[in-house]
């Protein structure tokens, strides 16, 4: 299967942060979150999948190509959205389109009025008088009208209040009618991602925790709570992070009809949601 984005080997040291040959395979064609907590290191891998940062060793490919020697191309073919103005704030609309649209052979004017009429945007209007949701409509507009086949979102959905989010996801949908396009963004409104990813990458310090299809994640990963009479080192083996009380135990594990095998019904199992998921893999990175 190709991939639209990988990273090979890549690290990354700041003052207190660090990346250590991280590698990373996104896949063409779908729509992929990626989530971890505050300073997980999110933000600096989408800067270096655009060329924003540079790594201090590794490559980086985004449509097979590589990044900085490819970053004209690159940069052509793909949409940035985020949730901040990027354009002059004094301008609108209008005028931002008329200067963007030369630089993108491959711009639509039909489709950029589609949007920005289906998003309700002010043409008139200066940028700087736009809501963040109107911003982050603003940036898609514009990448979907130079047929962007990679969408790369940086908490694009954050300061959204739910109904514009529910209506952002839908676009997303929408906008992968459109074959061979993908989305990669990250966010911290993992019901979202529920919904509507395909996969989930789960990123710790640095580190790629889990990188899987969402369906599979939420089918097999479990929490488990029993009585710590159940536990032994074989029985713990089974776990990827367990948490005792004085009586009782919680813990997670990775393959559910292993644990209803070994188990039966003398524990009790729960769906997983995302953020337990990032709690738990965080919490057993740390152990
Ligand atoms: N230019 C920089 N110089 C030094 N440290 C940096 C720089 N950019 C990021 N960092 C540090 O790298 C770490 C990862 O930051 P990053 O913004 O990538 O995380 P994130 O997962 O996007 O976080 P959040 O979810 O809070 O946006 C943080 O500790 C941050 O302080």
């Amino acid at each position: 299967m190709e991939n639209v984005i990988e990273f090979h080997n890549v690290s990354k040291k700041f003052a207190s942060f660090e990346i250590d040959q991280l590698n990373l395979k996104v896949k063409k064609g779908y729509i992929t979150g990626f989530i971890g907590t505050n300073g997980a290191g999110k933000s600096t891998i989408i800067k270096m999948i655009m060329n924003i940062l540079q790594p201090d060793t590794g490559d980086v490919h985004v449509f097979g190509l590589q990044q900085p020697q490819a970053e004209k191309v690159i940069k052509s073919r793909l949409g940035f959205v985020y949730d901040q103005n990027i354009f002059y704030p004094w301008l609108n609309l209008q005028e931002i389109q008329k200067m963007i649209a030369p630089t993108y052979p491959t711009w639509d004017q039909a489709t950029f009025l589609h949007y920005v009429e289906q998003f309700e945007l002010p043409m008139k209007k200066a940028i700087k008088h736009f809501s963040k949701g109107m911003q982050t409509k603003a940036s898609l507009a514009i990448a979907l009208s130079h047929h962007a086949e990679l969408l790369i979102m940086d908490e694009p959905t954050a300061g959204l209040d739910p109904a514009f989010r529910m209506e952002l996801m839908a676009i997303f949908q929408q906008v992968m009618v459109e074959e061979g396009r993908s989305i990669f963004f990250s966010t911290h409104t993992t019901s979202d991602l529920e919904r509507y990813a395909d996969y989930i990458v789960v990123l710790d310090q640095g580190k790629i925790l889990l990188h899987a299809p969402t369906d599979e994640i939420l089918q097999n990963y479990v929490v488990v709570k029993g009585s710590n009479t159940l536990l032994d080192r074989d029985t713990k083996a089974h776990f990827i992070h367990i948490i005792q009380e004085t009586h009782t135990f919680r813990a997670l594990a990775s393959c559910k009809r292993e644990i209803a095998d070994i188990f039966g019904e003398h524990v009790v199992m729960e769906n997983i949601s995302l953020d337990e998921l990032i709690f738990y893999l965080k919490a057993a990175q740390r152990q």
